[in-house]
């Protein structure tokens, strides 16, 4: 586990995938998180979790100090417990307190750099800035762009798809129609302006991917995602994109898991149908039920949960045999280890309250593995 950093791959950044080994790795970090702007855009993306808890209307919502404090006491230990592996941690630079962003067409309270697995992917040597679907998410990457720089400066392609506006009507409601979902109480108050013909935009997010070597598969939910697979597909004409059809609102990487060639952690047979024919072969191991109680949040008022009860499966591997878990989920730990895997715990409280668990809290620029064929092993 702890193997020695080797040399920088020639380009700086080198990762096709979720589970060979890990060299190298942004970890987000959540300084100043203390409000969730629930404007139109935050709400139809968190729509699942939020919608039964928000009022109409209701705008700025306060995380009390003591958990953004907690918060970062995990996430400081998840980079040490990183750093223990050998893996070399590098971290965003650190969101101001109260920071609000505009547009021409907005204005909206801008999300600190936690979820770094978000807003850009490493597609093998590219870095990829994603698309966000998030007003408040439009300036995040730039908490990274000293590394970006740098990983530039030592030969990474660096791409951004076109930055969507955001303007009022570039949002798509389909994922919700289909299923006979009503956002329209959702999407009630919208104070952005319109651009006249503009209609949906690519919109997109890194962490509806799920990368495999040569092959990535693409969560397409809706309009907005439907035009950035496209922009993938133009321009990675070497990877093999396979589209798995609107199987979550967005994010996948708490539904679609793997662990290593031939085994995937999903979230439960259900999903088995929408993977790429190539995976049905591959042995599928499924979430136990977790018997520790879920933190009460009373004492705190008003606390609103941005993560469903399945955020952890979202758990980070170091590489084919070593996996980061949440140690308040050690039902998942005890079916890891017994399946031969060594398991790293690390505590993450607040799992619910902040959108992502230890994988979306990571951007790994630096993995072993390449262009590997593993869906015609
Ligand atoms: N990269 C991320 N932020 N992933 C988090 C996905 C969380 C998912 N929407 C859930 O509620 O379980």
């Amino acid at each position: 586990m702890t193997q020695p950093h080797p040399a920088p791959p020639a380009a700086g950044v080198h990762s096709f995938d979720d589970f060979t080994r890990l060299r190298e790795v942004v970890v987000g970090r959540g300084d100043h998180y203390t409000e969730h702007d629930a404007d139109i855009s935050w709400r139809l993306f968190y729509f699942e979790n939020v919608a039964p808890h928000l009022a109409a209307g209701q705008r700025q919502l306060s995380v009390p100090q003591q958990i953004v404090d907690e918060l970062n006491e995990d996430v400081a230990a998840f980079a040490d417990a990183l750093a223990g592996c050998g893996v070399r941690v590098l971290r965003p630079c650190a969101a101001g307190k109260d920071v609000r962003v505009s547009s021409p067409w907005w204005s909206s309270g801008a999300t600190p750099p936690l979820n770094v697995r978000d807003n850009a992917i490493i597609l093998g040597e590219t870095i990829v800035e994603t698309a966000p679907h998030i007003r408040g998410r439009v300036f995040e990457n730039d908490h990274l762009k000293p590394h970006f720089v740098r990983y530039f400066e030592q030969g990474a392609n660096w791409l951004s798809m076109p930055r969507p506006a955001l303007a009022a009507g570039s949002l798509d409601t389909a994922y919700f129609d289909r299923q006979g979902i009503d956002v329209t109480a959702a999407m009630a108050g919208e104070d952005a302006l319109p651009i006249d013909g503009l209609g949906l935009e690519m919109v997109f997010d890194g962490a509806q991917c799920v990368r495999l070597g040569r092959d990535v598969l693409v969560n397409v939910a809706n309009h907005n995602h439907e035009l950035a697979y496209r922009w993938l597909t133009r321009n990675f004409p070497g990877l093999r994109l396979h589209r798995l059809p609107g199987i979550a609102d967005n994010h996948v990487d708490s539904i679609v898991v793997p662990l290593r060639p031939g085994l995937i952690l999903l979230r439960s047979p259900h999903y088995l149908q929408f993977l790429p024919e190539a995976m049905h072969g591959w042995e599928a191991i499924y979430p136990p039920p977790s018997t520790v109680a879920e933190q009460d949040y009373t004492e705190f008022g008003f606390v609103i949960p941005t993560a469903s009860r399945y955020i952890d499966i979202n758990v980070l591997s170091i590489d084919e045999n070593t996996v980061v878990v949440n140690s308040l989920y050690p039902e998942l730990i005890e079916l890891l280890e017994q399946r031969g895997f060594t398991v790293v715990p690390v505590r993450h409280r607040h799992r619910r309250l902040f959108g992502g668990g230890h994988h979306c809290f990571t951007l790994d620029t630096v993995r072993d593995g390449g262009l590997e064929d593993y869906l015609s092993a």
